[in-house]
């Protein structure tokens, strides 16, 4: 069992206004595998990608993450999990434009515990023949295979992918789900996937829901179908 997410609640705004982005939410997703987390606008999907990265905190409840309880550390720790275990990938690729394919993945690079080797990453995403262009010289799906790469370079146990398909049309966005795939499977990294896009449910190994911020439903996927053959 990699992640644990025990009662988790999140609260925004006071009074009238107050909102549960998570209401109590459990979930439990093993080591290795590929989940996509589908619901409505307003859910909480964003919100519990969040916490699962470290990006914010519970307002109570427990999140596990390989052991570690991630709601139990100080900032400092937090920075570090984020840094070491997690890789982040978002509907827009976020690529510093003055840098080139290779210094984008170097920086992440440079600050990580234990990276992959670089030809390694660049050759596992196809991309190594875009090594010395700049982002604005590549398609959307390529610097989005880019993003990849510069998540995966740290070798994350956790690879969380946000709306990664939202800005590309059904053939790039099949090509990248592919490569998402591929990094499940040669570096056996867990893989977070959340969407609007139900087709994308296919590719899952497990396939949760979430409605008005609580696990309305969570399903292990009997027949799983290769990323290639997603009708999107
Ligand atoms: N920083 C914030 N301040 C106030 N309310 C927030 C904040 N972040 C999220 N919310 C509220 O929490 C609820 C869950 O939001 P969240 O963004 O997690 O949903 P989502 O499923 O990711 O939605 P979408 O698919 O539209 O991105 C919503 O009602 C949202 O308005």
């Amino acid at each position: 069992m990699l992640i644990r997410v025990k009662d988790a609640v999140k609260k925004y705004g006071k009074g009238e206004t107050e909102v549960y982005a998570l209401d109590h939410a459990e979930l439990e997703l093993d080591e290795g595998k590929i989940c996509v987390i589908l619901g409505p606008s307003g859910s909480g999907k964003s919100t519990l990608l969040n916490m699962l990265g470290g990006l914010d905190t519970l307002d109570s409840g427990e999140l596990t993450v390989a052991g570690r309880k991630v709601t139990g550390l100080s900032q400092e720790q937090r920075t570090d999990y984020r840094k070491e275990d997690v890789g982040f990938v978002f509907q827009f690729y976020n690529l510093i434009p003055d840098l080139t394919v290779e210094e984008n993945i170097e920086v992440v690079a440079d600050i990580s515990a234990h990276p992959l080797d670089m030809d390694e990453v660049l050759r596992a995403l196809d991309i190594e023949k875009y090594r010395r262009r700049f982002p604005k010289e590549l398609s959307g799906g390529q610097q989005q295979r880019v993003a990849i790469a510069r998540a995966m370079i740290k070798n994350p146990k956790l690879l969380l992918c946000d709306e990664l398909t939202g800005a590309l049309d059904t053939k790039s966005s099949r090509q990248v789900l592919k490569f998402v795939e591929k990094m499940n499977r040669q570096f056996g990294t867990t893989v977070v996937i959340i969407t609007h896009n139900e087709a994308i449910a296919g590719m899952a190994d497990q396939v949760i829901r979430l409605k008005d911020g609580q696990v309305s439903e969570s399903l292990l996927n009997q027949r799983k179908i290769p990323a290639a053959e997603l009708v999107l």
